[in-house]
């Protein structure tokens, strides 16, 4: 029995004449089979050359049967494989987008989360979307937190968003931010309890339907934990990546890890983890204190081999200001707080990420 081997040596001896190429080099041998004495294959040539390369094949019968075990040859000769017409679209349905979307005129899209409530997630996004917007940059922040919605208070937005088209929602705008809350969507006195579907399809609305206008960044601030919004989010949004707020605390980092794992299951990067509540400097005697231990995050993070953004201290400025509707970076711009919420921004500008 002759070899495979044998009968490409042979092959290969053989030129195209229009190419002056060999003809397994050229692509024109195609599956050669060998089965005891009988050797089989294709040669795969444009139907117009069939007469030219005619005697190419009979050259190749003739070579291969004198090889040593060989009975018999046979050569066929095909057209090129035609190429598969384009689909017929006309009158099937449009393919449903798969996977995570861009939303229109929105350059990066940041998700804040967290993995325990309470932690601060929505005083850091409203600050940093504040400190974004000094920094002239065009930032839009979606309220994502669907069981307590706290951006309209902090942002100091109220009323309902209209739709003058009944398909599109226009907005709202302070402090240089675009921002959109699910909490203005429903009545204040209203308690929303968001069901699987109906809280993906608020979403969805929000991310689509609103008309963010061009942005450079869109910040989401999420509920806590690991949830629906969370999966929704990731799953239909293209994002640039997850910021991770978490106190030094025990317990917010273990929740913190377990959002980390979550956003890289869903292939989200992680930008960072910031440090809230890090350390609290008394504003009567300017005691420094740990009220929640500190460095904890920034252990965390480099066992997590992520890198720490901030250490925000815990400061009753920050809160007064974030429940007057004017974040710190607004209304205190030179204050030691506000300046790292600012230093925050810069770190996340020069990276790329907002
Ligand atoms: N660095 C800080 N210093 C002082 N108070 C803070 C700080 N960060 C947040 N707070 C206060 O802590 C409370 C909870 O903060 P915030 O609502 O931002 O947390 P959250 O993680 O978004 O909470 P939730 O999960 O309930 O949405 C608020 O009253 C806020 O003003």
């Amino acid at each position: 029995m002759a070899s495979r081997d044998e009968v490409l040596a042979v092959l290969k001896q053989l030129k195209d004449p229009a190419s002056g190429s060999d003809l397994v080099s050229s692509g024109m041998v195609r599956a050669l089979n060998i089965d005891g004495g009988e050797v089989r294959f294709v040669l795969e040539i444009d139907p117009a050359r069939a007469a030219a390369l005619q005697p190419v094949k009979s050259e190749a019968e003739e070579k291969i049967s004198a090889l040593d075990g060989v009975e018999k040859v046979s050569v066929v000769m095909t057209a090129h494989s035609a190429p598969k017409p384009p689909p017929d679209l006309k009158g099937s349905k449009p393919a449903e987008p798969q996977g995570p979307q861009k939303i229109a005129g929105v350059d990066r899209i940041l998700a804040v989360a967290s993995g325990k409530g309470g932690v601060g997630k929505s005083t850091v996004s409203a600050n940093l979307a504040a400190a974004l917007a000094a920094e002239g940059r065009r930032v839009g922040l979606l309220d994502a937190d669907v069981y307590g919605p706290s951006q309209p208070r902090m942002l100091g937005v109220s009323g309902r968003p209209s739709s003058p088209d009944g398909k599109t929602i226009l907005p709202m705008r302070n402090h240089g931010i675009t921002m959109m809350s699910i909490g203005l969507m429903t009545r204040e006195e209203e308690a929303v309890v968001w069901r699987g579907p109906m809280l993906m399809g608020a979403l969805q609305q929000m991310l689509n339907q609103v008309q963010w206008g061009a942005l450079d960044v869109l910040i989401v601030d999420l509920p806590p934990g690991t949830g629906d919004v969370q999966m929704t989010l990731a799953q239909k949004a293209e994002l640039t990546g997850a910021v991770v707020v978490s106190t030094p605390q025990d317990i917010a980092l273990l929740d913190a890890r377990k959002g980390i794992n979550m956003f890289e299951k869903l292939g989200t990067p992680i930008v960072g983890m910031i440090e809230n509540m890090s350390t609290h400097i008394c504003s009567n005697c300017g005691h420094e204190e740990h009220m929640f231990g500190h460095g904890g995050v920034a252990a965390e993070a480099a066992k997590l081999g992520v890198p720490l953004l901030a250490e925000i201290p815990l400061s009753m400025n920050i809160r007064v200001a974030a429940d007057s509707g004017a974040p710190i970076v607004v209304s205190a711009p030179g204050s030691a707080q506000a300046q790292s919420f600012r230093a925050l921004a810069k770190s996340l500008i020069s990276e790329g990420h907002a």
